[in-house]
């Protein structure tokens, strides 16, 4: 076997903040280094440094805190192709698996155990061209959909892609998420209701509790 390690910026354990386990006690794996640069970012301190963990450090760590749930996210998570060995381990150690990524890299490899969180980069976030279209037919229903909304044309253009690309037919829940700081989020939420979207609103929950920090 080659070499299984991974270039790890944090491990640590929180409330998720996101998504459908919004809310549950949460193993973060925040896998370093990111291919985009989304002008919103706010794990700008995943893109470089971090610490080679072996496979076997990273599995200690996270049992360590007997979690239920362990969230990979970065960062780019699928940009170190070991990733996809990380989360089939979790997987198999029996762990409730969700994987935050960018459009931008392929997702057919990933365990199907795992919840793969889509995030379709929009054009306000500077990276709406590196969004890999391929990867939305591959989309099971217990994976998720995410659209970060910037301003009132991302909004719109997210409207459509819901629609273009039946976007509520593949997956159970395809979430609509305030920009932090960029958008007022009851600005978001108030077009949704007026347009009778069946999309889902989120918060970033940890920001609201605990500010925009790393660690939690
Ligand atoms: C930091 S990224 C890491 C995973 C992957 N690189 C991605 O973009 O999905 C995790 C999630 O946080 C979202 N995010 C980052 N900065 C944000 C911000 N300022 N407001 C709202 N969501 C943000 C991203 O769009 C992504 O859905
Ligand atoms: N609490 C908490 N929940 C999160 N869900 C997704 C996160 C991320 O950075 O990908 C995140 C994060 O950084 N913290
Ligand atoms: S893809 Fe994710 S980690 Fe990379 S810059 Fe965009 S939000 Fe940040
Ligand atoms: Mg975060």
């Amino acid at each position: 076997m080659g070499d299984t390690s991974l270039r790890i910026t944090e491990i640590f354990y929180s409330l998720q903040g996101e998504a459908a386990t919004a809310g549950l006690a949460t193993v973060f794996v925040r896998l370093t280094g990111c291919p985009l640069r989304c002008q919103y970012c706010d794990s700008e301190y995943a893109f470089f440094g971090g610490e080679k963990q072996s496979l076997e450090q990273i599995l200690d760590t996270v049992t360590g805190y007997k979690p239920r749930h362990i969230c990979v996210t970065g960062g780019e998570p699928l940009a170190q192709p070991n990733c996809l060995l990380l989360l089939e381990a979790l997987c198999d150690a029996g762990y409730e698996v969700s994987l935050e990524t960018s459009g931008a890299m392929p997702i057919e490899q990933v365990d199907a155990r795992v919840s793969r969180v889509v995030d379709i980069k929009t054009p306000a976030s500077g990276e709406v061209g590196r969004n890999l279209w391929d990867n939305i037919p591959l989309l099971q229903p217990q994976d998720q959909i995410k659209f970060v909304i910037c301003n009132r044309d991302d909004y719109e253009w997210a409207r459509l892609k819901v629609e273009e690309l039946r976007l509520l037919e593949r997956v159970e829940n395809v979430w609509f998420s305030p920009s932090f700081g960029q958008i007022e989020a009851r600005d978001l939420a108030d077009w949704i209701v007026e347009d009778n979207l069946a999309v889902r609103f989120q918060l970033q929950l940890h920001k609201l509790l605990w500010g925009d920090q790393p660690g939690y």
